[in-house]
């Protein structure tokens, strides 16, 4: 195991690794910008060393000063986080030049995966059920056209390079296909610096449901169970649990084994995400996350298994202490993005002075969070301040419990979306599962 390894991330994604370390017996060196200089998980780390001002491009997305800090502490293994550097394969490579070692994926697989048309022929080799549609890079309108016929509309245009909702369209039309094709061309160039763009058929109304995988550099690959994701908005998750309400053991072994079959084919290492769209009984292969995710929490209380363990103990070139057989789904696990934001003012970031703060707590609560009473919540990085995840035995125990941990959960100070969380619980569909991805636009959901 580890002696020490820095966290290149802030906030409660820092304290989260910093807390599986702590555990482990392994010391922990954080790494912040000039905003976060008095934030938890700066405080928490053994070491804290400040590695610029407080825009991310001079800090957090700064590889250079990140792996200088590495050098500095005699750090073995950077853990990413997720967003900043997570998915970036040149901070991957960077990390394997200067003889760290990057826990998540080889930087070949994390650069295979940021391409959805190269990700999609690897699932199609595989086997693995992807969207229907036609994988080739879109190159000029005539055979756009030719393509969208023959898939027919609707159809969704994509950037290849895109990622969290960036760089994608529906159209009805082929008038429509032409303009779709120049504005994410545009765009993907810009945000990605990739303008591939590519048609599939757009599925109405889907869900949204993604398998957590581990895999160990033995090539033992195993998943740990499914989550349900279909609540976001504008393409930001809010509300995830496991497992989705709709599952059923046979669908998840078929779409479990669907992403271990994924992840063995592009040669997978540690923990990772098979994202798939879920339509009238068939499931579609959508994207893998080469990331820790955000909600791995709902799949650790269902499991209990502590994921950030396992990845520690996979970078460190141990074996999985677990096969497939040993893994089991219990009760229902709810997990809801608290964020600094105003639900009245179309969520707008809303950064301040925590004055009063009291967390959850009691039976099946666990609050992951960064914040603490008289933190001041700085407006340079993403809104969320913390996850507030429950265990039920079942579903109705999870969303009961649920409901309770958002009356007791106090922020004051900062608005937060926690009425709006309070809002959607009490929705008769959510109880009932009815969940897609179009669940907030259908049911309007206004905060209290
Ligand atoms: N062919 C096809 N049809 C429907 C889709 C639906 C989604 C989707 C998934 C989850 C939430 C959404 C919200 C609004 C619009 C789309 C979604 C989707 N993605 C891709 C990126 C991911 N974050 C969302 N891709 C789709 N692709
Ligand atoms: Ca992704």
């Amino acid at each position: 195991m580890f002696k020490k390894i820095l966290i290149a991330n802030r906030g409660e994604i820092a304290i989260r690794v910093m807390r599986a370390c702590k555990e482990l017996g392994v010391s922990t060196v954080a790494v912040y910008s000039e905003a976060d200089s008095n934030a938890l998980f700066a405080k928490y780390a053994d070491e804290a060393y400040c590695i610029g001002p407080p825009p991310s491009s001079r800090s957090y997305l700064n590889i250079d000063s990140i792996i200088d800090v590495a050098r500095k502490t005699g750090a073995e293994a950077i853990h990413p986080g997720y967003g900043f550097l997570s998915e970036n394969a040149k901070f991957a490579s960077a990390c394997e030049k200067a003889g760290i070692i990057f826990i998540g994926p080889s930087s070949e697989v994390i650069e295979k995966m940021g391409s959805k048309i190269t990700a999609r022929s690897a699932m199609i080799e595989a086997g693995v059920p992807v969207v229907p549609g036609d994988g080739r890079a879109i190159e000029d309108d005539a055979t756009a056209i030719e393509i969208g016929e023959s898939i027919g509309y609707p159809l969704m245009v994509k950037a290849s390079a895109g990622g969290g909702g960036i760089g994608m369209k529906v159209v009805y039309t082929p008038e429509e296909l032409t303009r779709a094709l120049s504005s994410i061309r545009n765009v993907a160039a810009s945000t990605f610096g990739d303008s591939t763009v590519f048609i599939e058929k757009y599925l109405e109304e889907p869900r949204h449901i993604e398998i957590q995988i581990l895999a160990d550099s033995q090539g033992n690959c195993l998943y740990l169970g499914d989550r349900e994701c279909s609540i976001q908005r504008r393409h930001q998750k809010l509300i995830e649990e496991a497992p989705s309400p709709i599952m059923t053991p046979e669908l998840r072994r078929d779409m479990g084994e669907a992403a271990v079959k994924a992840a063995k084919k592009i040669g997978y290492v540690n923990a990772g995400t098979v994202e798939f769209l879920y339509s009238k009984g068939d499931y579609y292969f959508l994207e893998v996350n080469t990331r820790l995710q955000v909600e791995h929490g709902v799949t650790e209380l269902v499991t209990g298994i502590d994921i950030v363990k396992q990845q520690l103990r996979v970078a460190c070139g141990e074996k999985l202490p677990f096969t497939q057989d040993d893994i089991e789904i219990r009760g229902s696990a709810i997990e809801c993005r608290i964020n600094a934001e105003d639900p009245l003012n179309d969520f707008a970031p809303s950064p301040g002075k925590i004055r009063r703060y009291r967390s959850a707590g009691g039976p099946g609560v666990r609050v992951d969070s960064g914040v603490h009473m008289g933190y001041v919540i700085p407006p340079f990085y993403d809104s969320m301040i913390s996850k507030l995840c429950v265990w039920g035995s079942d579903r109705e125990e999870a969303i009961a419990r649920m409901k309770r941990a958002l009356y007791e959960y106090v922020v004051v100070g900062v608005k937060t979306n926690i009425p709006f969380h309070r809002t959607v619980l009490s929705i008769d569909a959510f109880a009932k599962g009815d969940l897609t991805t179009h669940f907030i636009d259908d049911h309007d959901v206004l905060s209290a």
